[in-house]
């Protein structure tokens, strides 16, 4: 009702067309260590430029942009960190974001929306035949290195969810385990866990590198290869799957799930943590809008529904499918048990 008794505006139409404008803007006040210098304290254009080695005028404009965009407020000629860029854009956080731009705003990721109209024409990537999911793709070691941060707090949070911090045995299979921080929150919360990661060789060593700063390296092994063709062995009670069907589509993911089931014990449950639209598949926004990603970088990804998980692990023999939201997260958990 609104759009129809408004004005017509271009506002959108440009506003779109020069978002570029806004990632670059944050790409630099991430690069030049902006967000550090005004969280020290360091308020006045100025001095911001002495301290990050700028140019006085380049930094004017840039920390002004910064305060259109809502990143910094603007108060008495000078610059504060709002409490989102406290929280998240200032390094010595611990919930500090920035260094998910290596993956997010890599050459690999970015390409792939540069012909965005030859992959809506055929209908997946114009990267390349398989995209992002080419054997040992080079993009996984930023992506485990860069948005390591990021999963930190969701894999804190299922570990939380999975209520297995007092199971006597728990042998849990991470797929896709990048980083690693999943199976090791699940290895933190319980001392019987032995966690066996499933990635590409060259990832697989970022997770190892991880298991080891947080004590609990001989618990955490590894089985290097494609998921599809390692053998994940057998009995276990937990799989990790996160952030990884997307990538796939579901006669693919059914393939993936059938595996699994035969690799679970009795009783054990898969957990997938995805971004999940609403039926309409256009909110939530965040989740929905994943979808183009998967357009763009792989062959037949897509951003699932929950009756579509529903469906896929039906159909490769799981007993039941549970949907569950977890506080402050686009991404969603769904729970299948065999
Ligand atoms: C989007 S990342 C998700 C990583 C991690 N699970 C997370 O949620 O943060 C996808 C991961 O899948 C891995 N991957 C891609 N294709 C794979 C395959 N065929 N077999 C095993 N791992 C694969 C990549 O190396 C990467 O670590």
């Amino acid at each position: 009702m609104e759009n129809q008794s408004r004005t017509p505006s271009p506002a959108l139409f440009l506003s779109t067309v020069n978002a570029y404008q806004r990632t670059a803007a944050i790409k630099a006040a991430i690069e030049l260590d902006v967000f550090t210098a005004i969280g020290s304290g360091v308020e006045e254009a100025t001095s911001l430029a002495q301290k990050c080695q700028t140019s006085e005028r380049g930094m004017r404009i840039l920390c002004d942009y910064l305060a259109i965009a809502g990143f910094l407020i603007k108060e008495a000629g000078g610059y504060k960190l709002t409490p989102d860029s406290a929280m998240f854009l200032v390094p010595s956080s611990k919930a500090y974001v920035g260094s998910t731009i290596e993956f997010i705003l890599s050459p690999s990721i970015t390409n792939a929306f540069d012909n965005l109209s030859t992959a809506v024409r055929q209908g997946g990537t114009a990267m390349s035949a398989t995209g992002t999911l080419e054997p040992e793709h080079p993009v996984w070691v930023k992506f485990a290195k860069a948005m390591a941060p990021a999963m930190a707090m969701p894999a804190q949070l299922i570990a939380q969810f999975l209520k297995v911090d007092s199971l006597k045995r728990l042998k849990v299979l991470d797929i896709s385990a990048s980083h690693g921080l999943f199976g090791i929150a699940i290895a933190q919360h319980n001392p019987h866990a032995e966690i066996f990661a499933v990635d590409w060789a060259p990832v697989l060593a970022v997770a190892e590198e991880n298991a080891r700063a947080c004590g609990v390296s001989e618990r955490y092994h590894t089985i290097a290869g494609s998921a599809f063709e390692v053998d994940y062995g057998k009995d276990c009670d937990l799989v990790l799957l996160p952030n990884f069907l997307h990538h796939f589509d579901p006669a693919t993911c059914e393939i993936l799930l059938k595996k699994i089931y035969d690799a679970l014990a009795d009783g054990g449950r898969v957990v997938t943590f995805e971004f999940i639209p609403n039926e309409d598949r256009i909110t939530p926004p965040e989740a929905a809008a994943f979808s183009l990603t998967m357009l763009a970088t792989t062959p037949s990804g897509d951003a699932y529904t929950f009756a579509e998980y529903e469906q896929m692990f039906g159909n490769a023999g799981f007993n039941h499918s549970e949907l569950h939201l977890l506080p402050n997260l686009p991404q969603q958990v769904v729970i299948s048990y065999k």
